[in-house]
């Protein structure tokens, strides 16, 4: 029998990390216990744990998995070059006070997947220990076929920039493109293809920390930022297919390859709170300031993944949604700025306030700790004149992975043809307006 996840319509169940069940064939799933004597339709039964077995309830994360074939059905794992890939920490670290920008990375013109179409920008922390992230950007115009892949170095939140991506995964099938993200927990197997237009473009944060949560409301209230009934994770498909696939992993910082006889998405049915799941940022409800002065921008965090120090993300994702701008006697665009936590930015449509050229729709910047940063000069200067009505900035979707660790730029970025080796020049024009005379 063949049967394909590429085909199957897709369908979702909504609510963030729940636990889930969810079965492709009737009675699938063992009633009341995990580890039947024999499964349904001859299934084998399998646990993926997204935490030690020990954490706290609260952050206890496994699901059940009742597949076709096992996953120790493959051959032994072999290196596998991979020229774009880095992981922290990097053996010649290369951090960098200097702000940085690039423009989009160019779109491959030879056949391309996923995988082959990564590249890493920046990464931080130490993956061996769990701590920080890695920073891709993938660049890609082919569908992975006979490969599929999964990531034991850490989860991965992926943030289209150009093409929707159609992503089968061992829990199902999930679509994302331009103002979406997918998160892919730490060891789920996946496949990628373009399932709107031909090339695909966007960022990977590959989190080595504790799996991304959402934020802590404080005062806010119950309600608010992203909403946990926005999240969405597939239901249960599978498919049943024979043939020769190679099966990629990103282990300890390189890549491996395993040969199967069979797809590894074979999951007829599971269950628990492990699951890969995608969120619409138009959902994201943002809050912001009615009176007065600009918001630190942890009011915009869509999602957060805890280090070990609390109120110091390992990572935040943080993004700059279309919003109302109505602060009263305010330098509106983001302020001038030293922060001890380190920025890597990018662009997914529109424009950005802080910078009135130069930041582009696939493009990055990096700010490190303590670099300063904030409008160019020409943002400043408009800014400062501009008047403060009501003003709707519709076009607009910028993020931000924000770290306590400092970003190492790996050399390939830094050596890139689309690094902007002029990008502190767009703080030259800030001149002194200082008058002692004139309060
Ligand atoms: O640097 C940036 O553009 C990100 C940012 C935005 C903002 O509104 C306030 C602080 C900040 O670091
Ligand atoms: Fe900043």
């Amino acid at each position: 029998m063949s049967r394909r996840l590429d085909q199957t319509p897709l369908a979702y169940q909504s609510g963030f990390r729940n636990h889930f069940a969810s079965e492709a064939l009737p009675s699938a799933l063992p009633q009341g216990q995990n580890s039947p004597q024999r499964c349904a339709y001859g299934l084998y039964a399998e646990q993926l744990t997204g935490s030690a077995f020990t954490a706290p309830r609260s952050h206890n994360l496994r699901s059940w998995l009742y597949r076709i074939r096992p996953s120790v059905a493959q051959s032994a794992y072999r290196p596998l070059e991979h020229g774009g890939l880095a992981t922290a920490p990097l053996s010649r670290p290369a951090a960098d006070p200097n702000q940085m920008r690039w423009d989009p990375a160019p779109l491959p013109e030879a056949a391309t997947d996923f995988i082959d179409g990564l590249a890493t920008i920046a990464v931080n922390g130490d993956a061996g220990t769990q701590a920080g992230c890695g920073v891709h950007v993938y660049a890609c115009n082919q569908d992975m076929t006979e490969r599929f892949f999964y990531n034991a170095d850490g989860e991965l939140l992926i943030v289209p920039q150009l093409g929707t991506l159609r992503l089968g995964t061992e829990f199902g099938a999930l679509e994302v493109g331009n103002g979406e993200i997918a998160v892919i927990p730490r060891g789920v197997k996946f496949q990628v293809r373009i399932s709107e237009g031909d090339q695909a473009r966007g960022y990977v944060c590959e989190n080595y920390g504790s799996p991304l949560e959402l934020p802590g409301l404080g005062p806010i209230g119950a309600n608010g930022l992203a909403n946990p009934r926005d999240f969405q994770s597939p239901v249960a498909a599978y498919e049943d297919l024979e043939g020769d696939f190679e099966l990629v992993a990103k282990f300890s910082g390189a890549l491996w390859a395993t040969r199967l006889d069979h797809s590894p998405l074979d999951v007829v049915a599971w269950h628990g709170n492990v699951a890969p799941y995608k969120y619409d940022l138009a959902n994201f409800n943002t809050i912001n300031t009615v009176s007065f002065d600009h918001p630190d921008p942890s009011i915009f965090t869509v999602l957060t993944s805890a280090s070990d120090t609390e109120g110091m993300a390992n990572i935040d994702f943080v993004i700059f949604p279309p919003r109302w701008m109505v602060a009263d006697n305010t330098f509106r665009p983001p302020y001038f700025h030293r922060n001890l936590m380190s920025e890597f930015m990018g662009l997914i449509h529109g424009e950005y306030d802080a910078k009135a050229e130069g930041f582009l729709p696939g493009g990055a910047s990096l700010h490190n700790c303590m670099s300063p940063h904030g409008p160019d000069a020409e943002t400043f200067e408009k800014a400062s004149d501009a008047s403060l009505e009501p003003q709707y900035q519709g076009a607009t979707l910028a993020f931000m992975f924000e770290s306590r660790y400092v970003f190492q730029p790996t050399e390939k970025a830094l050596a890139a043809d689309f690094r902007q080796r002029d990008y502190v020049d767009v703080w030259k024009g800030l001149k002194s307006h200082f008058d002692p005379t004139r309060p």
